[in-house]
C-alpha cells in the first residue's frame, strides 16, 4: 500500500494537478465519431429485434410535432372563421372544427404513447449492452496477458472501459434521439423555410453560442475527469482501504486510518474545487446564451406578428409558424448540445474500443513452421532452461538472468533462494504467465512458446504463496483447482482427504456448501493454514502432469506440514513437481534443490550432495539448523 501510495506521490509531488489540463481538440472529438457505426453496430447485434421497433417507433414519433402543429393551425383558422359568420348560420355549425380538435387529442395520446413505448425499449435494451458489454470485458481481460494487467497505462484504460457502461447506454438513447430529432427538425424547418426562409437563418444565430459553449465546457469536463483516472484509482482504493474487512485489522493495530482519511480528504478536495470552478463557469456561460436564443426566438414571433396584423398569414399560420419556430429551437438546441455529449461519449468509446484493440502476446507461436506441437502425454525428457533471463515491464533489474538447469520429467525440484531471489518469477515462466526476455525455455525439446498456452496451464497445476481466497463455499473453493469437474463431489472430497481440508470442512457448520470468508453473509473466516489446506486441494483437485507449490507450507503447523509432504511423496508419484519453500524440512525431500540468489544460478543437487559441497546450501542449513539448537 505504501508502495502504491509513494509511487502516486511520486508522479503528484504536492499530490495536487495543474489547475488546467490540455482540453481534448474538436478534432479529436469528431474524429471520435468515427467510433458510432462500430458501436451502433454493437448494439443491434445486442438485440436486432429490439433495436429494430426502437427506431421504427422512433420514426414514427418523429411525424408526429409536424402534424399536431398542422392539425392546431387548422383548429385556429376554423375558429377565427366561425367567429366571422353571422350568428344565425352558427346553427349550422361546422363540425368539422370537433374533429380537429378530436384528431389533435388523439395525436397527443400518440406521442405520449411512443414516448413511453421508445423510453421503455431503450431502458430494455440499454439493460441487455450494459450486461453484454460487462461480460465482453470481462472476457477479453481473460485474454490478455498478466504483464498487461500489471502496466498503469492499461489499467486506466481498463478503468475507464469498465466506468463507462452506464454512460455508454445514454450514449445510446443520445445517439437514437438525435437521429429521431434530425428527422423532426427538417420536417418543421420545412413548414418555416416555405415561408420566410431567413427565419431560419435567426433561429441558427440563436443556438450556436449555446452550442458552442456547450461544447466547449463538455470538453473541458471530459479532459479534467480524464486526467483524473490514476487519482479517482487511488481513491477507490483508499476508500477500500480504509473500510474493508480485508485491511481493518492492519489500519487499526497500525493506526492508519487519519493517514487514509488525510490523503483521501486532499485528493476529493482538490477534485471538487477544479470541478467547482468549472460547474460555475458553465452555469454562468449557459444562462447568457439561454438568453441569446430567447430574444432570437422573440425576433422571430414579433415579425410573425406583424405579419398577421398587416392580414399576410392567418391566425392559425402565426400559431403554425410561432409554435413552430419555438419547437425548432428547442430541438436544435437539444441537437447541438446533444452533438457535443454524443462526441464526448464518443471520446469514452475510444477507451473501450481501445481496450478490445488490445492483443496478448502470450499466445501458441510458429517458431519452427512446423504445425502445431500437441502437449506431451506424459512428458518425455522434462523443461529446460537455457540462458534464460526475465525482467518485469515495471521492474529496473533483472529478476532471472543467465540461469540454465534441466528440470527432468518425474522430478521433484526445490527451490530455494533469499526472498527476491526470483524463485516465484521462475515458476510464472514455467506456467507461461510470462514470456523470458531473453533466452528459451524447452518442454521435450520444444521451446515452450511453441505450445498452446491453454493446453500447457491444463497441464501444469501452480497454487502461489498469494493464492486467492474466493469468496466461495468450501468445496466450489477446491473445486476452482479444475471448475468443470465442481460437481464432481467425491472427486471434490478425495482432494481435501489428500490435502487435510477434510479435517477443515468437518469442523464447518454447512460442510462442503458453507460459505467461507467474510464477505458474503453467513460466511465463515478460516485460519491461515486453514486457507492453505484448501487452497493445496485446488492442486490436487488439478491432476497436473506438472505440479507447482510456492510456499505451500508456510502457515502450517509442524505436524500438518509432515503429513502434507508425506502425502505429496505419495500422491505426486511419476509427476514433476516444483517446491518453493524456505523450510529446509520440507526442501530436503526434494530430488534435487536449485539454489538461487538475485535471479542467477548457484547450484543444483540433492540435499545430500549439496551438503558435502558446502557450498550456499550448506551455509543457509546450517543457519536454520542453528536456529533449532
Ligand atoms: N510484478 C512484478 N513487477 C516488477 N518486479 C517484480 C514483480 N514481481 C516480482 N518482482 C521483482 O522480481 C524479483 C524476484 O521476485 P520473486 O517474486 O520471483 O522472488 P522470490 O524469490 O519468489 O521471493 P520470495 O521468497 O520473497 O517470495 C524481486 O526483485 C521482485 O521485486
Amino acid at each position: 500500500m505504501f508502495e502504491f501510495l509513494k509511487s502516486i506521490s511520486a508522479k503528484n509531488p504536492n499530490g495536487r494537478r495543474g489547475p488546467e489540463q490540455p482540453a481534448v481538440s474538436v478534432r479529436e472529438r469528431v474524429s471520435a465519431l468515427r467510433h458510432l457505426p462500430a458501436f451502433l453496430k454493437l448494439i443491434w447485434s445486442t438485440s436486432p429485434r429490439l433495436a429494430l421497433a426502437n427506431i421504427a417507433l422512433r420514426l414514427v414519433r418523429a411525424f408526429l410535432p409536424l402534424a399536431t402543429l398542422y392539425v392546431g393551425r387548422l383548429i385556429i383558422d376554423q375558429v377565427v372563421a366561425l367567429t366571422k359568420l353571422p350568428s344565425w348560420t352558427l346553427n349550422l355549425i361546422d363540425v368539422r372544427v370537433y374533429h380537429f380538435v378530436v384528431l389533435e387529442f388523439g395525436l397527443v395520446l400518440l406521442t405520449d404513447a411512443l414516448g413511453r413505448a421508445v423510453a421503455l425499449l431503450d431502458s430494455l435494451l440499454g439493460d441487455l449492452f450494459a450486461n453484454q458489454s460487462s461480460i465482453r470485458l470481462m472476457e477479453h481481460a481473460a485474454r490478455l496477458d498478466l504483464d498487461q494487467f500489471e502496466d498503469s497505462t492499461f489499467y486506466d484504460k481498463l478503468e475507464r472501459a469498465r466506468r463507462q457502461t452506464l454512460s455508454r447506454t445514454v450514449l445510446m438513447s443520445q445517439v437514437l434521439s438525435q437521429g429521431q430529432d434530425m428527422v423532426t427538425l427538417v420536417l418543421l424547418a420545412g413548414g418555416l423555410v416555405a415561408f420566410q426562409p431567413w427565419l431560419l437563418g435567426l433561429l441558427l444565430l440563436a443556438v450556436v453560442p449555446a452550442f458552442l459553449g456547450e461544447s466547449h465546457f463538455n470538453e473541458r469536463s471530459y479532459s479534467l475527469s480524464h486526467s483524473w483516472t490514476p487519482e479517482r484509482r487511488e481513491l477507490d482504493y483508499l476508500r477500500q482501504t480504509g473500510a474493508s474487512d480485508e485491511t481493518a485489522k492492519e489500519v487499526k493495530i497500525f493506526g492508519l486510518s487519519d493517514f487514509l482519511i488525510n490523503r483521501f480528504r486532499e485528493l476529493s478536495d482538490d477534485f471538487y474545487r477544479q470541478n467547482k470552478s468549472l460547474v460555475l463557469r458553465r452555469a454562468g456561460w449557459g444562462t447568457l446564451f439561454a438568453a441569446i436564443g430567447a430574444a432570437g426566438y422573440y425576433g422571430a414571433y414579433v415579425y410573425i406578428i406583424a405579419r398577421t396584423v398587416a392580414g399576410s398569414i392567418s391566425l392559425g399560420q402565426l400559431t403554425f409558424l410561432a409554435g413552430s419556430f419555438a419547437r425548432l429551437r428547442g430541438l436544435l438546441e437539444g441537437i447541438l448540445s446533444r452533438f457535443s455529449s454524443v462526441a464526448d461519449g464518443a471520446l469514452y468509446l475510444q477507451d473501450f474500443f481501445d481496450f478490445f484493440a488490445l492483443r496478448p502476446r502470450i499466445v501458441r507461436q510458429d517458431l519452427t513452421g512446423e504445425r502445431p506441437i500437441p502437449f506431451p502425454r506424459p512428458i518425455q525428457q522434462g523443461f529446460e532452461f537455457e540462458n534464460v533471463g526475465f525482467q518485469y515491464k515495471n521492474g529496473t533489474k533483472w529478476a532471472i538472468r543467465n540461469l540454465s538447469f534441466k528440470l527432468q520429467a518425474g522430478e521433484k525440484l526445490a527451490l530455494v533462494g533469499e526472498n527476491g531471489a526470483g524463485k516465484t518469477t521462475l515458476v510464472k515462466l514455467l506456467a507461461r504467465l510470462y514470456d523470458p526476455t531473453e533466452g528459451r525455455i524447452l518442454l521435450d525439446g520444444h521451446d515452450l512458446r511453441e505450445y498452446d498456452p491453454a493446453e500447457l496451464r491444463q497441464e501444469i497445476g501452480v497454487i502461489f504463496q498469494d493464492f486467492v481466497r474466493f469468496q466461495l463455499p468450501a468445496g466450489q473453493n477446491l473445486a476452482v483447482g479444475r471448475i468443470d469437474e465442481r460437481h464432481n463431489q467425491p472427486r471434490i472430497e478425495t482432494a481435501a482427504q489428500q490435502s487435510l481440508a477434510d479435517t477443515v470442512i468437518a469442523k464447518l457448520p454447512g460442510g462442503y456448501d458453507q460459505m467461507i470468508g467474510r464477505r458474503f453473509n453467513g460466511g465463515v473466516d478460516l485460519s491461515g493454514g486453514e486457507w492453505q489446506k484448501i487452497a493445496l486441494g485446488r492442486a490436487y483437485m488439478r491432476d497436473a502432469q506438472l505440479l507447482i507449490l510456492d510456499e505451500p507450507t508456510a502457515a502450517l503447523d509442524a505436524r500438518a506440514e509432515f503429513e502434507v509432504f508425506e502425502r505429496f511423496k505419495e500422491l505426486t508419484q511419476g509427476k514433476t513437481a516444483v517446491l518453493i519453500s524456505h523450510r529446509f524440512s520440507t526442501v530436503r525431500m526434494a530430488d534435487r534443490i536449485l539454489v538461487i540468489e538475485n535471479g542467477q544460478f548457484v547450484e543444483i543437487g540433492s540435499h545430500e550432495e549439496l551438503l558435502a559441497k558446502g557450498g550456499r546450501y550448506a551455509e543457509l542449513f546450517a543457519l536454520q539448523a542453528a536456529g533449532y539448537r
